[in-house]
């Protein structure tokens, strides 16, 4: 993902809202020299897997409406994990892409059992239309095949995911440069690794080549270590839980930066102690203690990316 890796490091050397603090980010590295932490994918035990395609179905159908749960303060990543792990185990044929094209927002929430309108409910039904039209125009109605036609390329897979399916081309303009965070279709790829342990439908040559995955959470968690350091007009707005406009310099920043602090943490990682970490595995880590933090602030953006 050179053009994520790329772009982020340009806003990070650009900032003017957030910035990546060189000496909290050698003191993480220095915490994790001995060991560094990993985390087992699925550690909540909330995915749906049966090591097929029908797997590969329900992670696409998840990664397509894996965003801005904060809306609603009840709703988190996991009911949408376990709401649509419950509705295949009921309907085998729930994700079939004909049926993908037809949910209506009521159907979806009846779906996941949450007893109110979704957050952007309107956009998440759009974009499962999106999903089954495509996938059946072009994959005969199967990410498995999707999956298949990337030669266990991970680069291969977002590039195609984001070609064919606009609701994961997660970009920005920022300082009249295009930014790529591609958050959604990342995970994807990281998703399958991480549930198919590297083989069959989860075997990526290049799995070394994805990024964090920008999202709320994360940033968050950098700044609480220290990683991250936020101008104080930014870091009252998220302590006030003001919301940040979606592509506001702000907001790019927070995820730019995110991205580059990782990478340079990986770095940082190799050279310091020799270790070899992926940002997918490092990513996870944080992702975890994140959410394992309920007093944790982060920042409020509406948006379908993230
Ligand atoms: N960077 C990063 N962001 C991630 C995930 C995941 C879940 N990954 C699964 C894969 C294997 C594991 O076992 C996980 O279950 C969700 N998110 C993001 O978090 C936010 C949701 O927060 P809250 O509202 O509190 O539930 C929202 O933006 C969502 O898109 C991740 O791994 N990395």
């Amino acid at each position: 993902m050179e053009e994520v890796r790329e772009t982020s490091a340009w806003v990070a050397r650009n900032s003017s809202h957030v910035t990546i603090d060189s000496s909290g980010l050698e003191k993480v590295v220095e915490t994790m020299k001995e060991s560094i932490p990993k985390v087992e994918w699925d550690y909540e035990g909330i995915h749906y897997f049966d090591n097929g395609p029908l797997t590969v179905q329900y992670l696409f159908v998840l990664d397509a409406l894996n965003f801005c749960f904060w809306p609603d303060k009840d709703l988190n990543y996991d009911h949408l994990a376990k709401g649509l792990k419950e509705a295949l185990l009921n309907d085998h044929s729930a994700f079939d892409a004909d049926h993908l094209r037809k949910y209506t927002g009521p159907q979806l929430r009846e779906l996941l059992k949450w007893p109110r309108s979704l957050p952007l409910e309107e956009e998440r039904v759009r974009l499962l239309h999106e999903v089954g039209f495509e996938l059946e125009r072009s994959f005969e109605g199967k990410a498995s095949k999707l999956v298949e036609s990337c030669g266990k390329s991970a680069v291969k897979l977002v590039a195609l995911v984001t070609r064919h399916f606009p609701g994961f081309r997660d970009h920005s303009m920022y300082k009249g440069h295009q930014v790529f965070l591609y958050k959604r279709a990342q995970i994807f790829a990281a998703d399958l690794w991480g549930a198919f342990k590297g083989q069959g439908y989860g075997e990526f040559n290049d799995i070394g080549s994805i990024t964090m995955f920008a999202d709320y959470i994360v940033p968050a968690v950098l700044q609480q270590l220290g990683v991250l350091k936020y101008s104080s007009t930014l870091e009252n707005a998220i302590r006030a839980s003001s919301e940040i406009g979606a592509g506001t310099e702000e907001e790019v920043e927070l995820r730019a930066c995110s991205i580059f602090a990782v990478e340079k943490m990986r770095e940082l990682l190799s050279i310091k102690c020799g270790k070899q970490v992926l940002s997918v595995e490092l990513d996870l880590w944080l992702w975890s203690v994140g959410v394992q933090c309920p007093s944790l602030q982060h920042h409020r953006t509406l948006s379908i990316y993230y």
